[in-house]
């Protein structure tokens, strides 16, 4: 097989699909690489790297999308990319397709296998191709916020540990999965006071075995989640019900009751995010202010940390871009439930029930796509 690497075209996106690891590992399986020259170089890989590890450069994306068979990005296809792809590629990559309806219609129309890295599931309920990328924006989020916070930011002007005699920041984290993890973990460090809310009591009785008094736990009720966003200086939104649309779970209205220059850190936002005046932002432009409150809503935070990144995701996607290669999608999907639950989208129809919950459209099985 083909597989072909394009430059990530997203604002301030520095990572890269490949990596010159993997790129050696799919030419030792027999397969052929291509990678646009300059992919890399975010990531701190050079096209000598690539060419090193058996891969071919090519000049532009649109020698990448016209010759592979396979293409493996980082974020989801943009306007120009998407126009690039065709009935039989196979796209493989974040998709992130429950807020984006205009992506969705494109992909439908292309005909392309859609296989998005954020819904391939594994057996202990875990996503372990969102996973990495959880945990650099869960340590990112407190690191962000804290530069909200300052003054010159639109901040309240809080420090994160506070000094002595002067109390620490408040932060509150709802969701308390990868992401909500990190961050809590992160923050805590930064010397704040943390309480992590979520509604899974099995997941708050881990936290509290694993991390004890190090971060506080709530139960994720209404009435607890306005009380906590109400006291806190940064508010972290980390909850996921895995492919849909993000559940608002702070109104407006609710704003009114932080405290001026409090932050919020969306991390959620890839997902359409958890506030209701929450807008995706870029690295350019990171932060707004809505009712006195600082928002950051970067949807691809890990961008910032290209390097790290690119070799977490790259750890973990290798297998399955290795099994895609080698077997072709529907043996690759076939042997294995955890990757088919990625597909999304194939030859003209969606095949992810949760996206097509949130955007009102007809969704087939992957089983029936498989069979088809
Ligand atoms: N902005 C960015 O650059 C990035 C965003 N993300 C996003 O961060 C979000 C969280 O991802 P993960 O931590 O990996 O997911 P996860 O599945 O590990 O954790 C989500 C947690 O949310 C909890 N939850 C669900 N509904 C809830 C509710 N109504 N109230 C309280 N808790 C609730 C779940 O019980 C679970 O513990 C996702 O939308 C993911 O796509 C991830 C990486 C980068
Ligand atoms: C998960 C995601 O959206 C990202 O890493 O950019
Ligand atoms: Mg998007």
């Amino acid at each position: 097989m083909k597989i072909g690497c394009p430059t990530e075209v997203k604002p301030q996106e520095f990572r890269v699909g490949l990596t010159p690891n993997a790129a050696h590992e799919a030419v030792a399986h027999g397969h052929s690489v291509i990678v646009q020259k300059g992919a890399g170089l975010g990531a701190g890989f050079t096209d000598e790297d690539y060419t090193a590890a058996g891969a071919a450069l090519a000049d532009t994306a649109a020698e990448v999308f016209a010759s592979a068979d396979m293409i493996v990005k980082v974020k989801e296809p943009q306007a120009p990319e998407r126009a690039m792809l065709r009935e039989g590629q196979v796209l493989f990559t974040y998709l992130h397709l429950a807020p984006d309806p205009e992506q969705t219609h494109d992909l439908i129309a292309s005909g392309a296998t859609c296989i998005a890295y954020e819904t391939v599931t594994d057996d202990r309920g875990g996503l372990p191709l969102l996973a990495p990328m959880s945990e650099v924006a869960g340590r990112l989020a407190p690191q962000v916020g804290a530069w909200s916070l300052q003054k010159a930011n639109g901040g309240r002007g809080v420090l994160m540990g506070g000094v002595p005699g002067v109390g620490p920041a408040k932060v509150a984290v709802i969701g308390g999965g990868v992401v909500g993890t990190h961050a809590a973990r992160v923050a805590a460090g930064m010397g704040a006071e943390v309480t992590v809310l979520d509604r899974s009591l099995s997941r708050m009785r881990y936290l509290d075995d694993v991390f004890g008094s190090v971060f506080k736990t709530r139960y994720a009720s209404a009435g607890n989640t306005a009380e906590m966003v109400a006291e806190a200086d940064m508010v972290i939104g980390a909850v996921l019900i895995p492919g849909a649309a993000a559940p608002k779970l702070v109104s407006r209205a609710q704003l009114s009751t932080m405290k001026p220059g409090a932050v919020i850190v969306d991390v959620a936002i890839d997902q359409g995010g958890c506030f209701e005046t929450s807008k995706a932002t870029t690295h350019q432009d990171p932060i707004y202010e809505v009712d006195g409150i600082v928002h950051y809503c970067v949807a691809n935070m890990p961008g910032a940390v290209a390097r790290t990144s690119t070799i977490a995701l790259g750890n973990a996607t290798m297998p399955f871009m290795l099994a895609l290669a080698d077997k072709g999608w529907k043996k690759a999907c076939a042997d294995d439930p955890h990757l088919l639950a990625g597909l999304n989208v194939h030859a003209g129809k969606l095949t992810y029930a949760a996206v097509g919950e949130a955007l009102g459209l007809a969704a087939i099985t992957p089983a029936a796509a498989l069979a088809a």
